[in-house]
């Protein structure tokens, strides 16, 4: 059964890792996607390509999520293009790993200006532009795992992770009324470029695997149904929830 049949769906940070497997998984259910990236154009034709194999149409725009510029943009060319914006997922981020003490203004900034700033602008450009529809939507934001538990070199980065959870919430207060539902996924660790060089670390990466009952480590496709499942009218009740999809590692004590 195709969930998203006819939809318009717009990812940011789909050139790789998470964006472009949700990017795809949209696609493989009848959607035609808009991408955002930001310098990894070769990645966006990858992702494209990988819409297009699916029988759907596709479109690549370049740009800088903290800016919020760019989010204006990316949703009018996306209308432009497909006539419409149905599901918005906001997943462009980055987590450059640091220690707390030492961490430098410009990481901590441009931090919480990618993921949280960047995720709100994003939000709110596919909202207006789905109340202008006046048929609802979905929005959904790729929040973390980290929102609800902490890192020791991430503390610039959960605040931005908890941010997005609680911007959901208060966004489906303020959309309910326009039948926009606002939910955020919150992936457990999941291999992709964020956490290469993290995981290249053996004793890291054995000890990651060793929390997860499922007994492995996230791949970017794990990430698909679930979010595919948020988009559609499957999920036309939920709305300021949060899925955790994370292989049973948050429950995992002792
Ligand atoms: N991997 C994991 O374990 C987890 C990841 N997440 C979250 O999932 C999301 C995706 O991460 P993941 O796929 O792992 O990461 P990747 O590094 O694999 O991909 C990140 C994507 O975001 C894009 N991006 C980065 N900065 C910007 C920017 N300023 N403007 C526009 N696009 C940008 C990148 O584009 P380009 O390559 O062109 O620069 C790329 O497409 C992030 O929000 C991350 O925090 C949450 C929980 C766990
Ligand atoms: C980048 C990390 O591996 C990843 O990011 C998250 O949000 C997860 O909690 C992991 O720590």
């Amino acid at each position: 059964m195709k969930l998203l049949e006819g939809k318009t769906v717009v990812v940011t940070g789909a050139s790789t890792g998470i964006g472009r497997a949700i990017a795809i998984g949209a696609a493989e259910h009848g959607a035609d996607v808009a991408i955002n990236y930001a310098r990894d154009s070769a990645g966006a034709e990858q992702c494209i390509a990988g819409i297009e194999v699916h029988g759907r149409r596709a479109i690549a725009i370049r740009g800088d999520v903290a800016d919020p510029a760019t989010a204006t943009d990316f949703i009018a060319r996306a209308v432009e293009a497909f006539g419409k914006v149905d599901v918005m997922v906001s997943n462009a981020g980055i987590c450059p790993f640091h220690s707390f003490l030492d961490m430098p203004v410009e990481t901590f900034e441009r931090t919480m200006r990618v993921n949280l700033h960047g995720g709100f602008y994003m939000c709110q450009a596919a909202a207006r532009q789905m109340v202008k529809q006046g048929h609802g939507g979905s929005i959904i934001a790729v929040s973390s795992i980290s929102a609800l538990v902490g890192g020791e070199y991430q503390t610039h980065y959960t605040p931005t992770k908890a941010g997005l959870h609680s911007l959901m919430q208060s966004a489906a207060i303020a959309l309910g009324r326009h039948g926009i539902r606002c939910n955020s996924l919150l992936p457990g660790t999941i291999l992709t470029e964020i956490n290469k060089d993290d995981l290249a670390d053996e004793a890291k990466r054995k000890y990651m695997e060793g929390r997860v009952p499922l007994g492995r480590l996230g791949v970017p496709e794990d990430m698909a149904g679930p979010a595919v499942f948020l988009a559609s009218d499957m999920a036309r009740y939920v709305t300021g929830a949060a899925l955790l999809v994370d292989g049973g590692a948050f429950v995992n004590l002792q």
